[in-house]
């Protein structure tokens, strides 16, 4: 990780108008409530907190798909709200949590991966033979290029999403829950991948999760959130040692107590 600012994020709020019910009036929900944050280059940020706390929110915010209501991101000094959707995107790109939901059934999985270079307007061959690179890259075979999502395992469409999101040498990445929706088994090859990727690429991750031994052993930076409001944002190695508040101290002992019969998740990393 280097001292440069990639992102930084300045008092973001999002506000939502909600219905409190049938024939009742409208209410406001916080879902995000001056948020501030800096994403240094090379390192990743991880963004921890209970369901509901605001994490997707200001996910889609810092990718541009979602505008605040108040407070304003940069990207490398320059408002988001400067630059169209093409430029956003030849920046910083998603990870959703759902691979199956985020790729289009209809299409082949090398149609998939080509695409953002298709709408950037690159040449076919060079397209053709990108898409194989980035195939290689992310460990799927090339005889699947002409395989449908439906034909693959969970894992190789997570493959296929993260090959499609780095396909644009994009700086930043943001991955919300990458591997929430997988098989146990296939969570720490995702993840490694993730970070043998950030390596060889010199990407940027922000990395949301709701757990928090997958963001022990990636984050450099954690940034723990509650009711939409930055609980304490620290080096992970200090955060993990000695939580500064007691609600990060219960997030941690959360994922000491296994529940029953269950024990704690069986997650083995590659290490650095
Ligand atoms: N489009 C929306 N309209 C109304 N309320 C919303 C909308 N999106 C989010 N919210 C509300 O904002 C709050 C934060 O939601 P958000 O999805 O960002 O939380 P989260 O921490 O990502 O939760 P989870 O881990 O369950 O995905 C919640 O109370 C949610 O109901």
């Amino acid at each position: 990780m280097t001292d440069e600012v990639l992102l930084t994020a300045r008092d973001i709020r999002r506000d939502f108008r909600v219905s409190a019910g049938f024939g009742r009036r409208m209410r406001t929900v916080s879902a995000v409530c001056g948020v501030s944050l800096d994403v240094k280059r090379g390192g990743v940020l991880g963004i921890v907190g209970e369901s509901g706390c605001g994490k997707s929110t200001l996910a889609k915010i810092i990718l541009g798909l979602d505008a605040p209501t108040g407070g304003e991101v940069l990207f490398q000094g320059r408002s988001l709200t400067e630059m169209d959707r093409k430029e956003r995107a030849r920046h910083i790109q998603p990870i959703f949590q759902d691979p199956y939901l985020s790729l289009n059934p209809r299409k082949r999985i090398d149609t998939i991966i080509g695409l953002p270079l298709r709408v950037a307007g690159m040449r076919e061959g060079e397209i053709r033979q990108r898409v194989r690179d980035m195939m290689d890259l992310t460990g799927l075979p090339t005889r699947l290029a002409g395989a449908y999502p439906s034909q693959m395992s969970g894992g190789q469409r997570q493959r296929v999403a993260i090959a499609r999101a780095l396909i644009s040498r994009p700086e930043l990445v943001v991955c919300d829950e990458p591997t929430s929706a997988l098989d146990v088994s296939i969570q720490a090859q995702i993840l490694n991948l993730l970070q043998d990727l950030r390596r060889e690429l010199g990407l940027t991750y922000v990395l949301i999760s709701h757990n928090l031994a997958v963001v022990e052993h990636i984050a450099t930076e954690v940034m723990v959130m509650n009711h939409g409001e930055v609980i304490e944002h620290r080096a992970t190695e200090d955060l993990f040692a000695a939580p500064a508040s007691a609600y990060t101290q219960m997030l941690l002992d959360s994922i000491l107590t296994p529940e029953p019969d269950k024990g704690l998740p069986d997650i083995s990393f590659t290490e650095a």
